[in-house]
């Protein structure tokens, strides 16, 4: 189980975060350490400048003659050699970090990336039908790479300023400490007005990644639902909406741009005043000869080391409230806890009959009135079962029950004498084949949609179930015929051409339950017929439940169930319903042409 799934949810999101670098605490230590080291190398040029002072002004009594080298021009050249061997490691070390966190960045976003989209894609799909698809995407795209911006370069900056402030502190306190509080002074105010910055922008980006969801949101929307745009001619309508959306996004970025762009001018004063403090009180040192000119040197230089990489803090702080928005929402996510509770009940698709049973079954969804109330009734096994009915019946709602995309309000389905809540789940989704409302195909070559979910199946097989589908013909005429890229959602497809793809995707999974939610309903009088064939021919031996408006689809079905507001008022045979006269018998005449509509 992922660490941070045992965390409180209540942890900061920054330890949920770093619970992702925890499989990689090698790598982190050892970036650590090469961030240490190139900050150590990086300090020392101003000690290198002092010693060169130091050889120019004392000569033969400077440091580095009293170590063994007494003419000022060996000094010089040795001064040259410790510098370039300083300069060659600090930049080995730089490129040992740059390597090291960055990757860093990428394991932990990919890690990230990977269990959100995992946990998001066992939400039940009622989680889905509440929320915008691009607000989603927003979270597992936008909101993962954030977080690439802060693991990139936050973790150094932190470590480094934290090696300056040691460094340079110390050497302050060893070497002049009488002067080295003034340099130290504005610390405790940089890290005081850092926090408090911090919580101000805390709600700014929480509010702006909020709105980066929305624009996203409706972008997605509007370029899923590009062909009604255009054939409304709501461009212009459209591009208000977007530029309204886009609009909030900007406004809600300026006040924190505002905040986050006085940060680091107001650190800058904070750190003038310990560098003029150095300035003048050692200067004033040095003049009455207290104080060596390459201390004095040294000192004026350290002190700018030390304390202008604090303005990057500000940066730093900055990414970090950004990485932290993004990070409550990607952990939002990852708390949901929405799923249908699991069955454990193995469920073995080659011995089931395929026998449903509902007993005094009540539905409804979150939102909305009741949808089912009271149905019972049976699917017998190995049959074909017609389900019909007035729109919003409840039809589709009765599919979604019985593949368990929902589980009941009251009552009970049972499969083969037992409660579909008591199978496990993807037993459960292994039984039954569903050809839906909205055939989904994705973006890839026809052979590849018939092979979705099924990826182990041949060339043959695939043939074999679209010639069954009646969708081999139409499929070989295409121009690279199984091989042809159907485009994205299948949209150089035809509606009728989806259809018999989907049965055949369908078909190909050989399910003891085969379920047909509307077809026919998007397809001509010979598609309907040619779907009608494969469906007598491919119902042999299996349960088969078929929604359709057009009767003709389901007129051989061995029972049609007729729903009618959420209840089952008829069920018979088509000579049955026909003959009792009732819903059935009034919309077969109205569509075979015997009723006046
Ligand atoms: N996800 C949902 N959330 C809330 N209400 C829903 C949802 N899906 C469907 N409904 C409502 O449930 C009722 C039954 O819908 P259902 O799709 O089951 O009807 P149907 O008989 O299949 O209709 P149609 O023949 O038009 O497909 C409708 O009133 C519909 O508005």
């Amino acid at each position: 189980m992922p660490l941070f799934l045992t965390m409180s949810k209540q942890s900061h999101p920054l330890i949920r975060l770093l619970s992702y670098l925890t499989p990689f605490r090698g790598k982190v230590v050892l970036a650590s350490l090469f961030s240490v080291l190139n900050k150590l190398f990086d300090l020392a040029p101003p000690a290198l400048i002092g010693a060169a002072v130091d050889i120019v002004v004392q000569g033969k009594n400077s440091l580095i003659g009293r170590l063994g080298f007494p003419e000022p021009g060996d000094q010089l050249l040795v001064l040259g050699g410790v510098t370039a061997l300083i300069w060659i490691l600090e930049s080995f070390f730089e490129y040992l970090f740059q390597v090291y966190w960055r990757n860093l960045a990428q394991l932990t976003q990919d890690r990230l990336r990977k269990d959100t989209y995992r946990h998001v894609q066992n939400l039940e799909l009622a989680y889905f039908e509440d929320r915008s698809t691009g607000g989603l995407i927003s979270i597992l795209g936008d909101d993962v790479n954030q977080l690439e911006r802060f693991l990139d370069h936050g973790a150094n900056d932190l470590i480094q300023v934290a090696v300056t402030v040691l460094v340079i502190g110390s050497l302050f306190m060893v070497s002049a400490p009488e002067i080295g509080w003034m340099a130290l002074l504005p610390m405790p105010f940089i890290i005081a007005g850092s926090v408090w910055f911090q919580k101000k922008l805390t709600p700014g980006y929480a509010s702006v990644r909020e709105q980066a969801a929305s624009v996203n949101g409706q972008l997605v929307n509007n370029l899923g639902g590009i062909a009604t745009i255009k054939s409304f001619g709501t461009e212009e309508y459209e591009n208000r909406r977007i530029a309204g959306l886009s609009e909030h996004y900007r406004k809600a970025n300026e006040g924190v741009i505002k905040l986050s762009s006085a940060f680091v001018p107001l650190i800058r004063m904070l750190i003038l005043s310990g560098f003029i403090g150095i300035l003048i009180f050692a200067g004033l040192k040095t003049l009455r000869g207290d104080m060596e000119v390459g201390l004095y040197s040294l000192l004026i230089f350290v002190t700018q080391r030390l304390l202008w990489p604090l303005t990057r803090l500000g940066q730093t702080f900055d990414l970090f409230q950004r990485a932290m928005a993004s990070t409550r929402r990607i952990m939002n996510l990852l708390d949901t806890r929405e799923h249908l509770p699991r069955g454990d009940k193995p469920l073995d698709k080659y011995s089931i009959t395929g026998a449903y049973n509902l007993k005094d079954v009540h539905f409804q969804y979150r939102s909305g009135p009741p949808v089912l109330r009271g149905l019972s009734l049976t699917i017998p096994p190995g049959k074909t079962t017609g389900i019909v009915g007035a729109t919003g019946a409840g039809k589709s709602s009765l599919i979604k029950l019985l593949t368990r995309f929902y589980d009941v309000t009251a009552g009970s389905i049972t499969l083969d004498g037992i409660d579909i809540r008591e199978y496990r789940n993807e037993d459960l989704v292994h039984a039954a084949g569903l050809v839906s409302q909205d055939v989904f195909l994705f973006h890839g070559s026809v052979a590849d949609n018939i092979a979705y979910g099924s990826f182990q199946a041949t060339a043959d097989q695939i043939i074999q179930v679209a010639k069954h589908a009646e969708a081999h013909e139409f499929i070989r005429s295409l121009p690279q015929g199984y091989e042809t890229l159907v485009g994205e959602r299948g949209q150089k497809l035809s509606g009728g051409q989806r259809q018999r793809i989907s049965i055949a995707r369908a078909l190909l999974k050989n399910p003891p339950v085969l379920i047909l939610d509307e077809a026919t309903s998007s397809v001509d009088n010979e598609t309907e017929a040619a779907i009608q064939r494969s469906l007598l021919h491919i119902s042999q031996g299996r349960t088969t439940i078929v929604i359709a408006h057009r009767l003709s689809t389901i007129r051989h079905a061995d029972q049609i169930l007729v729903l009618d507001a959420g209840t089952l008022a008829e069920r018979g045979t088509h000579q049955e319903l026909i003959q009792a006269g009732g819903i059935y018998a009034g919309l077969w005449k109205v569509q075979s042409g015997l009723a006046v509509q």
